[in-house]
Order: structure tokens, then sequence, then C-alpha cells
């Protein structure tokens, strides 16, 4: 079982919960992780268990990068939107930072989170 984290920007969370939709029944064999109103509306569209941290730009992003950097999380899905700014832009590069330095699987899109997911 994988420690998975789930996250999303506001123009990518429709994509998420898709993806989530469309893999419910393998993700269901691992632990899950979301940002609180991404990973609210993964439960809410899913049916999936997702434990809930903060929302992104109020600590969810560093909380999830705090889980990677003490080995708390295996896996990061982090659908990035390229074409907004975002008003927490630090946490943002903060969290893909720390998930490059400990070699933890990040998947920034949908092709790249079916490719780990398929792995795991
Ligand atoms: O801001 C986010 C990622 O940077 C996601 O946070 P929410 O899931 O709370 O919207």
């Amino acid at each position: 079982m994988a420690r998975i984290g789930l996250v999303a920007h506001d123009d990518k969370k429709d994509e998420l919960c898709a993806w989530a939709r469309r893999h419910r029944v393998k993700l269901g064999e691992h632990e899950l992780w979301g940002t609180g109103t991404t990973g609210s509306r993964v439960i809410a569209e899913t049916g999936l268990a997702v434990n809930l941290l903060k929302s992104g730009p109020l600590g969810g992003d560093q909380q999830l990068g705090a889980m990677i950097a003490e080995g708390r999380l295996d896996v990061l899905v982090f659908f990035i939107d390229p074409m907004t700014a975002q008003p927490h832009d630090v946490d943002v590069k903060a969290l893909t930072r720390l998930a490059t330095l400990y070699d933890v699987p990040c998947a920034v899109n949908k092709s790249t989170a079916d490719a780990v997911l398929a792995f795991i």
C-alpha cells in the first residue's frame, strides 16, 4: 500500500476528480492524503476515503512537503495549472522541490499520473 498525496489547482480540480473516478478501485487500495479543497471534492465525487490536510494556500502544500521530508508520502499527484499565477506560488515550488529532492514520484498531469499508478 502506497501513501498518495492528491492536490490540484482550482482549474485542474475537475480533471483530478475525473482521473480519481477513473482509477477509483485502484486508489481505494492505497492511503490517500489531500489538501483541503481537492481532498473534499475527491471524497464527494468518488466516495474514496481521503485524509484531509489544510487547504493548499493555508498550509496544506507545506504539510504534504513535511510528509515527504519525513518519509511519510510515497507518491505525489499534483495537477498544476500552468496558465494561472498562484498567490501561494512559493508553497507550490517548495512542494515540488521536496518531491524532487527526496525522489518521490510526482505526477503533474494525467498521463504521468496514469503511468505512476500503473507502476505501484
Ligand atoms: O492550492 C493547492 C495546491 O497548490 C490546492 O489546495 P486546495 O486543494 O485546498 O485547493
